[in-house]
């Protein structure tokens, strides 16, 4: 368990001070991946930083499985750190050592035995399908392998706890898959916490159970991933979600119609097409689908749909309530014309 407790970082400039985190606590739960999503500048490699203490905060406290790491000797802080693993989006690979050697390096770091280091070496490219590749060098290889040996690299020490420092960004769509897969297998083998920080709420939608969403240095919001998904609070996190869910409608579908046009969002476990044709046969109203979806996220389906709803405006209110009742959230897009 991670717990973050009131977190401030401050850079002091010649002229000014910088507030790179605001006062965040967050509490992240033993073996969960935890996302945290923002923008450029919001403090989420600040906030990652200080996780490792690769920066000391300015105030607040953070522990990792009870232990203080902001009240710790240098001494100490150097053995914390074997604990907390971390890979990086330019893979801070060493250029001029094997894929053996950058991954042989974390345990002499470790002062492992050398006996022991060879079978450790082999296991971990084993876990990360990179054993054929162990005596090329980094420019020899792709991407998403130079990702592999930083995850094999940062396992090295059998660590608690994983930070991935925006570990996608810098590869393709189908790449990014393969490694978030490989996170997850870790996560799910290993039962190794994750943290990862990103900007990219796809990232967030794949692999994540919980996720808080930062914007100058502070927490806007955090939640379940399906729940954030399903009724975002914050206008930054719906615009997050609006990049991921792509719902948007072409005006020409929308304009000149007489109905109200709603849509509507439902779980996976409604039966939706039963409620809708049930609203339909029980009130006055005609129901015209213009648009639907389903997204899963963390396997659970997330439904979308627009409909327009013509007929009396007091049917139609009526309509609108029965499915307020029974489908996770209804929203007027357009009132009648
Ligand atoms: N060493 C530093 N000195 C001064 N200001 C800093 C320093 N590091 C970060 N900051 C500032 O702290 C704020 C948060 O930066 P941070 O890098 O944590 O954001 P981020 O969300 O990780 O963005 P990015 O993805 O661009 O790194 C920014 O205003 C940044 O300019």
């Amino acid at each position: 368990m991670i717990e973050i407790k009131n977190i401030t970082k401050e850079y002091q400039t010649k002229h000014n001070t910088i507030i790179g985190v605001d006062n965040v606590s967050m509490s992240i739960r033993q073996g969960e991946i935890y996302g945290i999503v923002g923008y450029s500048g919001a403090g989420k490699s600040t906030l990652l930083r200080c996780l490792n203490l690769l920066e000391q905060p300015t105030s607040g406290t953070i522990s990792i499985d009870g232990q203080i790491l902001t009240n710790l000797s240098a001494k100490q802080v150097r053995k914390a750190r074997q604990k907390i693993g971390m890979i990086f989006q330019n893979f801070h690979l060493v250029s001029a050592k094997t894929v053996y050697e950058n991954v042989e390096f974390a345990l002499k770091a470790a002062n492992t035995p050398v006996q022991d280091r060879e079978k450790r070496v082999l296991d971990l490219l084993n876990m990360v399908g990179l054993e054929q590749h162990k005596d090329h060098y980094p420019a020899q290889l792709s991407g998403g392998q130079k990702q592999r040996v930083g995850v094999a690299r940062a396992l090295a020490n059998n660590p608690h706890v994983l930070l991935c420092d925006e570990a996608t960004s810098a590869l393709d769509p189908t790449t990014t898959r393969s490694i978030l897969k490989l996170l997850q297998k870790i996560n799910q083998e290993l039962g190794i916490t994750i943290v990862l920080i990103t900007h990219e709420m796809e990232v967030v939608k794949e692999i994540c159970h919980r996720v808080a969403v930062m914007q100058d240095g502070k927490v806007v919001e955090e939640g379940q991933v399906y729940d954030i998904f399903a009724n975002p609070q914050n206008a930054l996190t719906t615009s997050f979600i609006e990049s991921v869910l792509q719902f948007s409608l072409p005006d020409k579908i929308t304009k000149g119609r007489e109905g109200v046009i709603v849509k509507l969002q439902f779980k996976g476990d409604v039966a939706e097409e039963a409620i809708v044709s049930d609203m339909l046969q029980s009130f006055l109203v005609k129901g015209n689908i213009l648009h639907g979806k389903i997204e899963y996220i963390q396997d659970t389906p997330l439904g979308i749909f627009v409909m327009e709803l013509t007929g009396e405006p007091e049917d139609v209110q009526q309509a609108m309530n029965y499915l307020q009742n029974r489908l996770l959230k209804l929203e007027v897009l357009h009132d009648a014309a």
